[in-house]
């Protein structure tokens, strides 16, 4: 019925006055909003979901685009973990033993690093960390860390130079006082040493690191060279590392790959003991020229343990003719790298 004010219906009971009905809504799109914002205005029913959802949305494709953003954000935090996170290298301590009678400092015992150990470590942009002995039964400052954490949270070991090896750690009584070595220093870094290799992570030796790497796996040294190879040349003097002599690299070493050809190089000398039977496993990566001492090694069942029977750390210091080792770092470093996980 029509009261005037509103058209008069036609025959088939429509108005004929009244405005056209709207046209169907076209299929929507998931970039359509202005749709959606049509739709919401006009106050559809949406099942409680919320307005800002799709309306083609299902659980199943819902639950697809939050896996997949979580997935993104996993891996995009992933590659900055592994590129950005400057690493994490260990440097195990040098000791230094009470004097009996000495008072003061020098009544502690020390354990510290020498600086160009450090630096030349931190010349690649990675961090150093001093390892400090654990004393897990000590009265005064219990603690359950071992150096076995150590190895877990970080990415490489550096075991640093400095007293002679034990030859009790090589089933040997010192055949001189004097060369009894630092045993309680041997125990330390051969635990840390084979923490760090079951760990998968590398391990650079420097010196009495090198050293220290070959008796680890059972090999043995020449207590003093100048006592036990007499025609050698003199690995120690006063000059302390303004000592220096050549050495040459096997063909077939890794050395030698890493020198890209370079069949030889010129390196301090601050040792009187040296690597004498090799141990398990060990491939020689130097030979001192022109005494053919062993002065580099490789432990062949690792991505890479290496040790270096020269300080590297003060070659820069020493002159452009000493061999630049910062192609072995890179290498240590590149494998601590890979290795993290
Ligand atoms: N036997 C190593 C001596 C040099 C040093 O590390 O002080």
């Amino acid at each position: 019925m029509s009261d005037g004010s509103k058209g008069s219906q036609g025959s088939d009971g429509v108005d004929e006055q009244a405005p056209p009905a709207p046209a169907p809504t076209p299929q929507r799109r998931a970039t359509d909003h202005g749709a959606r914002r049509h739709d919401d205005t006009r106050g559809h029913k949406n099942n409680g979901a919320p307005r800002y959802l799709d309306p083609g949305d299902t659980v199943f494709s819902l639950w697809g685009r939050v896996i997949m953003a979580r997935y993104r954000r996993i891996a995009a935090a992933a590659t900055r973990h592994i590129i950005q996170r400057p690493l994490h290298i260990g440097v195990s301590a040098r000791i230094f033993h009470p004097e009996p009678g000495a008072t003061g400092l020098r009544s502690k015992n020390l354990q510290y690093l020498e600086e160009s150990i450090a630096q030349w470590v931190m010349s690649r942009d990675v961090l150093v960390f001093m390892i400090p002995t654990v004393n897990t039964d000590g009265l005064l400052h219990p603690s359950n860390i071992r150096l076995r954490d150590y190895a877990k949270h970080l990415d490489g070991l550096v075991l640093q130079g400095g007293a002679d090896v034990s030859p009790q750690s090589y089933s040997e009584v010192p055949t001189r006082p004097e060369w009894s070595g630092d045993r309680a220093r041997d125990m330390y870094e051969l635990e840390l040493l084979h923490e760090f290799v079951e760990a998968g992570k590398p391990v650079l030796g420097i010196c009495r690191g090198c050293q220290l790497i070959n008796v680890a796996f059972g090999g043995s040294l020449y207590q003093d060279i100048a006592t036990d190879v007499p025609d050698s040349l003199a690995h120690v003097n006063d000059d302390y590392d303004r000592n220096r002599h050549e050495i040459a690299f096997p063909p077939d070493s890794s050395l030698a790959r890493m020198f890209r050809g370079k069949q030889s190089g010129l390196v301090n000398s601050i040792h009187h003991q040296a690597v004498k039977t090799l141990g398990r496993d060990m491939t020689i990566e130097a030979l001192s020229v022109p005494d053919n001492m062993i002065e580099a090694i490789r432990y062949r069942k690792a991505p890479f343990v290496m040790g270096l029977q020269w300080h590297p750390e003060f070659h820069r210091a020493g002159g452009v003719e000493l061999l630049d080792c910062t192609g072995i770092l890179d290498n240590f470093l590149r494998v601590a790298r890979e290795t993290r996980f």
